[in-house]
């Protein structure tokens, strides 16, 4: 557990306060906030990471509700403050990651599938081929991949004896993670409430983003009964109270992780963009009140709605591996001790020594979305050292970054005027200043970098009226630092031109399996 944000609520001139879940892919912690959005305590726990084969990621709901329970506890006790100083609790989560359970007792009926797992790769080429690719972006905002909720239901529906029959008699019941912390905090079996965000159930690629339904004859495609999915409710909303230790709390937001991020960094206007730098990376531009199609490889996805109000949407860049190479650096290779050592061992060189590295590991997302692609380090020569790979990986960030924002200001016609960064990766001063470099962009990181759980408290502080108006919001987000692009133009085109070979050579390395 770490408790290094703890600080006591008295600093913070009382109460009252909201507090925020964050249930995310590696682990899940609780902050409370104040009036000013400053965080009071932090309070968090890790869960198991189950691989069971290659390209599969499965975590277990049980313990994730269990952790659940304890860091909100653990958070509430650090602030020094008891249930009652906290006005409302929001949820913002890790999009994407299916659980099933039973209705009647509450019990998981398989570990939950994670975003990253890519079991139904072949499924999702049998729809393309089926269904064809075509309808559900334009339906859902998406491209047919594993990534996304829907096939990962179909899957367990295929593959957990006699579930489908169970889930067809309205036996069992699906959710996110935000679906399946709410049901729980709001009771489990005795009366929980079966609900999700619009954000959360644009990720699932059962829902239609045009009516912001569920689609009918989309889910009879992918073949998903409609008696397991949750009621679609906007992101700030009361949508119960909480029950057990928390009794009367109520749960008052749900926002999935990414798009929490866009609301805790502030980005309420048409054009406003914010990159998340986590194990993954993703970039969100907010567009307005009508879903902008891609033709560029993004995702087109609902960036928030607030009640009753319009909903917004928002373009989506997302990048599989960033982060994680360089724990990949770090646990595999054993090239560095700790993800910081990167930074200082990139900055022992000038440049990359003519090396480029692309981490499909498991694949491309954005703007790619290739399967079959795996993860190349080209331009290798005798003279290229330790340190030029570390250079390598940090630029992997960099232009990734690139290419999803050409393919943001292709897709919205919208210039970037500024990116908003937030995420662990932001620490590394040389990838932030790469990042502006490469992208010819100013880049700039909030003092509150926790911005996804700050995201989901807005939303919950605005659904019980703690904040006025996103207006009131604005005003508490303060700059920490700025990098402004330092790189010459033609050495970014040259650079960027070997990076899009390298990436180039990476297709085609799997050969489809059946
Ligand atoms: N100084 C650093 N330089 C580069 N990468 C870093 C640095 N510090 C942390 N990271 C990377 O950031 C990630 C953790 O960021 P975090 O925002 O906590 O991720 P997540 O929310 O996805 O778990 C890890 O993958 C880690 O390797
Ligand atoms: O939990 P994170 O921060 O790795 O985020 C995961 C994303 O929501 C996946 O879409």
């Amino acid at each position: 557990m770490s408790d290094t944000h703890s600080t006591h609520a008295s600093a913070h001139g009382g109460g009252p306060f909201i507090a925020a879940i964050d249930q995310g892919t590696t682990s899940s912690r609780c902050i409370v906030f104040d009036k000013d959005g400053r965080i009071v305590a932090v309070d968090q726990k890790e869960h198991e990471q189950i691989l069971p084969k290659p390209g599969w990621v499965e975590h277990d709901a049980a313990e994730i509700w269990t952790n659940v329970q304890q860091v909100v506890t653990g958070a509430l006790k650090k602030a020094g403050v008891t249930k009652s100083d906290v006005l409302a609790l929001g949820i913002t989560n890790q999009r994407e990651t299916t659980v099933l359970w039973e209705k009647a007792t509450g019990r998981p009926v398989h570990n939950a599938i994670v975003w990253q797992d890519t079991r139904t790769d072949t499924l999702c080429k049998e729809l393309g081929r089926n269904v064809g690719q075509d309808r559900f972006r334009r339906e859902t905002g998406l491209p047919l991949a594993s990534y996304f909720a829907g096939p990962k239901i179909r899957w367990l529906l295929d593959n957990v004896e006699g579930l489908r029959e169970r889930a067809e008699r309205g036996e069992i019941l699906f959710g996110t993670m935000d679906s399946w912390v709410i049901w729980n905090l709001t009771g489990g079996p005795d009366g929980g409430r079966h609900v999700t965000d619009v954000t959360n159930a644009s990720r699932t690629m059962l829902m239609n983003l045009h009516t912001m339904a569920w689609d009918e004859k989309i889910c009879a495609s992918i073949g998903i009964p409609m008696e397991v999915l949750p009621e679609i409710r906007s992101s700030a909303e009361v949508y119960g109270e909480a029950t057990g230790e928390l009794a009367g709390l109520p749960v008052a937001s749900a926002l999935g992780d990414q798009q929490a991020a866009l609301f805790g960094q502030t980005c309420f206007a048409q054009g406003e963009a914010k990159s998340t730098y986590g194990t993954g990376t993703f970039l969100l531009m907010n567009t307005g009140h009508e879903p902008v199609n891609s033709y560029n490889g993004l995702l087109t996805t609902v960036g928030y709605r607030i009640g009753d109000q319009q909903p917004v949407f928002a373009l989506e860049g997302s990048i599989a591996v960033t982060g994680s190479l360089v724990q990949w650096m770090r646990d595999q290779m054993g090239l560095i001790n700790s993800a910081a050592e990167i930074e200082t061992l990139a900055s022992s060189v000038e440049d990359n020594g003519g090396a480029y590295f692309v981490p499909a590991f498991s694949g491309l997302f954005a703007p790619y979305w290739r399967s079959d692609a795996r993860g190349v380090i080209a331009g290798l020569t005798r003279y290229v050292t330790k340190a030029h790979l570390a250079r390598a990986v940090l630029e992997a960030t960099a232009w990734q970054t690139r290419e999803i924002v050409d393919a943001m200001q292709k897709d919205s016609g919208v210039e970037l005027a500024a990116l908003k960064v937030d995420g662990g990766m932001t620490a590394n001063n040389l990838l932030m200043q790469t990042i502006s470099d490469v992208t010819d962009a100013p880049v700039v990181r909030p003092m509150v970098a926790e911005t996804t759980c700050l995201g989901a408290a807005y939303a919950a502080g605005l659904a019980v009226g703690f904040w006025s108006d996103t207006d009131e919001l604005r005003a508490n987000w303060k700059r920490a630092a700025e990098w402004t692009p330092r790189m010459d133009a033609d050495t970014r085109e040259r650079e960027y031109r070997n990076w899009l070979k390298a990436v180039e050579r990476t297709m085609g390395w799997i050969e489809e399996e059946n």
